[in-house]
């Protein structure tokens, strides 16, 4: 649609709504465009964007469908600069406020949400949710702090603090949280930002003189979520507003959830009663990942790529090769799946070991186990109780020379050692020697149970 053409549309507005509404709702409306059955305008203030959407929603889209246009819903964004009607006097949190004739709200609530989400700066991931998030040993206590959490009712720890290394679903949770409480309760206000843009719109409150607007922004809203809070710090005026945000919201009973790379109590350069602020709620970590965690995604991502990639297959033990040699963290994991996947489509082959070790030889080198000939040998053999001696040592015994092999088939699996190598570490072994054990490890793990669950603990004891 032509500007001219919403120009002709306001006119027939103008003579449903009566002068004075026009001059103060309808004028002031700039029309952007229609995107996907969206009609987006630009508001002065949330406040004219609200009032326009519940009072002359259905006018205006009652006319857009006369004029022949497609348009099921109307977006109001609030414009970087303008100017504020008489009538508004209130300040509305932040953004925009959509509004759609009730019917069609109903017949489409998710896109509904889509739409909500550009409420709050920071649009939610939709892969982010409760359902595609792998629940593990790790992060179970921060999962269940964050179910909670997402359940709303009365607010019982506040601040929810999750924090944990780089990859490890924080972001992923935060999403999860919003979108449940979004779905629980659409009205609510909960504001999803990164400390950054919380930082980057309290400087331009500053310098727009807006500070009241910032503030009143920021202290209505129901529910407050703030990503890689770890980012203010140092940054002295933006934790004094964000410290002063989050007091008056505690106040207020209403939840706030924070995000950090590391413990509130560890993040250098936060301020003292920021720091203490944080710790006043629940505190959840998030670990790294264990072995058995890894496979977990992977297996889940792999259901989710069985759309995408139908009739693709995976070979045995592709999986858990990955699980235990990538344990940097989850973004590199799914990286390295999406990557295979991808490239095994491409040449149209089965994801076998060959095409794993060609297509992620770079990640592979990258995510190098640090684990040592030496540790596995001293882990095998405190598993068996053997001694270490005769582990490396010569004697050809059954239940010395097992380990043995189990040890080789693990450094031959762990370490970036060639046959020789771990040869000359076994006492000096030659490497058909090693070789064979290797063999002989590898078979016993698919007949015999009990081998397989012995090369998972050790692999796992091996993994801490
Ligand atoms: N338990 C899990 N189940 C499923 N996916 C996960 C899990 N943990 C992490 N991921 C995935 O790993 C990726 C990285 O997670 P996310 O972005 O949440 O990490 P983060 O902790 O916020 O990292 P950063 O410190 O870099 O911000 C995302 O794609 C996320 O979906």
């Amino acid at each position: 649609m032509t500007e001219d053409q919403w120009g002709k549309l306001r006119q027939r507005l103008l003579k449903t709504v009566g002068q004075n509404n026009y001059t103060t709702w309808i004028e002031p409306l700039v029309f952007v465009g229609i995107n996907d059955e969206v009609a987006v305008f630009h508001v002065p203030t949330n406040f004219t964007g609200n009032y326009v959407g519940q009072n002359f929603s259905d006018l205006i889209l009652y006319e857009f469908k006369a004029a022949g246009l497609d348009v099921k819903r109307l977006l109001f964004k609030v414009a970087a600069k303008g100017t504020e009607p008489r009538a508004s006097r209130k300040a509305e949190p932040v953004a925009a406020a959509e509004h759609a004739g009730k019917r069609v709200m109903r017949a489409q609530p998710a896109r509904g949400d889509d739409a909500m989400a550009d409420l709050y700066t920071a649009p939610l991931d939709p892969r982010f949710s409760f359902d595609t998030f792998v629940v593990g040993k790790p992060n179970e206590l921060a999962h269940a702090a964050a179910r909670r959490v997402s359940e709303g009712g009365p607010v019982t720890f506040n601040p929810l603090v999750l924090y944990g290394g780089v990859g490890l679903g924080k972001t992923h949770l935060m999403h999860a949280i919003a979108r449940e409480m979004r779905e629980r309760d659409p009205n609510a206000n909960i504001l999803y930002l990164s400390a950054e843009q919380f930082m980057y719109r309290f400087v331009q409150a500053l310098r727009e003189k807006k500070m009241l607007d910032f503030k009143q922004m920021f202290r209505s809203v129901d529910v407050l979520m703030v990503d890689d809070v770890q980012f203010i710090a140092g940054k002295d005026s933006t934790q004094e507003e964000f410290f002063h945000t989050f007091n008056a919201l505690v106040d207020q009973h209403k939840q706030i959830i924070i995000s950090a790379d590391r413990a509130p109590g560890e993040i250098k350069d936060l301020e003292e009663r920021v720091q203490s602020r944080l710790q006043c709620g629940l505190v959840v970590d998030l670990h790294p990942t264990d072995y058995e965690l890894r496979l977990g995604i992977l297996q889940s991502k792999v259901q989710q790529y069985r759309g995408t990639y139908p009739g693709l297959q995976i070979a045995d033990g592709i999986l858990e090769f990955l699980a235990a040699r990538i344990t940097t963290n989850v973004r590199v994991l799914e990286g390295a799946l999406t990557r295979l996947f991808a490239f095994a489509s491409l040449v149209g082959r089965e994801i076998d070991m060959e095409l794993t070790t060609d297509c992620l030889a770079d990640v592979l080198r990258a995510s190098e186990r640090k684990v040592t000939v030496e540790e596995i040998q001293r882990k095998v053999s405190e598993y068996y109780t053997i001694r270490l001696s005769d582990m490396i040592g010569p004697k050809r015994l059954r239940s010395y020379a097992r380990p043995r092999q189990v040890a080789m088939y693990l450094c031959k699996q762990l370490t970036s050692r060639s046959l020789p190598e771990i040869g000359r570490r076994f006492g000096g072994r030659d490497h058909t020697t090693v070789m064979h054990g290797v063999r002989r490890i590898e078979e016993l793990r698919e007949s015999d149970s009990q081998m397989a669950e012995d090369i998972e603990n050790l692999r796992r004891q091996l993994d801490e």
